[in-house]
């Protein structure tokens, strides 16, 4: 792992003027290649870091405090520079396009690549997610796929442009829990073969502690903790943290705590 790739400095996050903030005084460092995850309860302000990134807060948030982006020497650009993949992979993927136009696209508009260029990356790309018969499944429309197939897509799609940073929020929790254990691999071996940030947005702190290399924990808009996974495992340092891990027995048991990270 090298230098910092993006530094949060007191970053805060309000929707309306009147309302409580929905981060409040974040400070972050993301290292460079390093897999984050961002972890906390519903309504604890983990969408709201990935929409800030992102600039895909709505009209009317205002932004105080900073995002620095060393790692990347300019501006970001969204979805050249960073991808995204959501929950429901149908707010990210087109119901009225072929699975190969909505991969293609990327690589198009950001690689300055032919349309006949981007195809045949698109369909590299779907080999890469381990899309079965990848060239049927370009002519396909989202609907005609399985929702952990959308997903697959929906990561494709998300890495097209080559970008530095892959943020997933939630990416994979609406998926049946082998599924979800598929696409977690999936992430996980992507970033590491292209060398790629990854910030895993979950509320479920077992499932990331599995293959993260840092845990940042959000409670109500603030950052409560961030550390090595194994270091917030065995020694939180708050105890909310504490609480979340003892509500999984599978981490509060010591000995699975060494056998999840080997
Ligand atoms: N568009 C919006 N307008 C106003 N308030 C919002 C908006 N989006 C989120 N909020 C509020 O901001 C706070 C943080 O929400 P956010 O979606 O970031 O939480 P989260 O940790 O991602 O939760 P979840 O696990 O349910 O996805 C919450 O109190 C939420 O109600
Ligand atoms: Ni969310």
């Amino acid at each position: 792992m090298s230098g910092i790739f993006l530094s949060l400095r007191q970053l805060s996050v309000n929707y309306d003027r009147n309302g409580l903030a929905a981060l409040a005084g974040v400070d972050l460092d993301i290292v460079a290649g390093e897999r984050l995850a961002i972890i906390g309860e519903s309504g604890s302000g983990k969408s709201t870091l990935a929409r800030a990134l992102a600039g895909l807060l709505p009209d009317g948030a205002t932004v105080d405090g900073e995002m620095l982006w060393p790692g990347l020497g300019h501006l970001p650009r969204p979805g050249r520079d960073f991808g995204f993949v959501f929950q429901d992979p149908g707010s990210s993927l087109n119901p009225v396009l072929t699975i190969g136009e909505q991969v293609a696209e990327g690589a198009r508009r950001h690689l300055g690549l032919s349309w006949k260029q981007a195809y045949i990356r698109a369909e590299e790309l779907l080999e890469r997610v381990r899309i079965p018969q990848p060239d049927k499944v370009m002519q396909a429309f989202p609907h005609q796929l399985s929702g952990g197939q959308r997903q697959r897509v929906a990561i494709a799609a998300a890495i097209a442009a080559k970008p530095q940073l892959l943020i997933a929020d939630e990416a994979t929790s609406a998926l049946d829990v082998v599924v979800q254990a598929e696409i977690v691999r999936l992430l996980d071996g992507l970033v590491r073969e292209d060398g790629m940030t990854l910030l895993f947005i979950t509320h479920d702190i077992a499932l990331a502690s599995g293959f993260v290399d840092r845990i940042a924990v959000f409670r109500n808009a603030r950052l409560v903790e961030a550390g090595p996974v194994r270091s917030v495992l065995s020694a939180p340092k708050s105890d909310y943290t504490a609480a979340l891990i003892a509500s999984h027995r599978d981490l509060a048991t010591p000995p699975l705590i060494a056998e999840a990270l080997p």
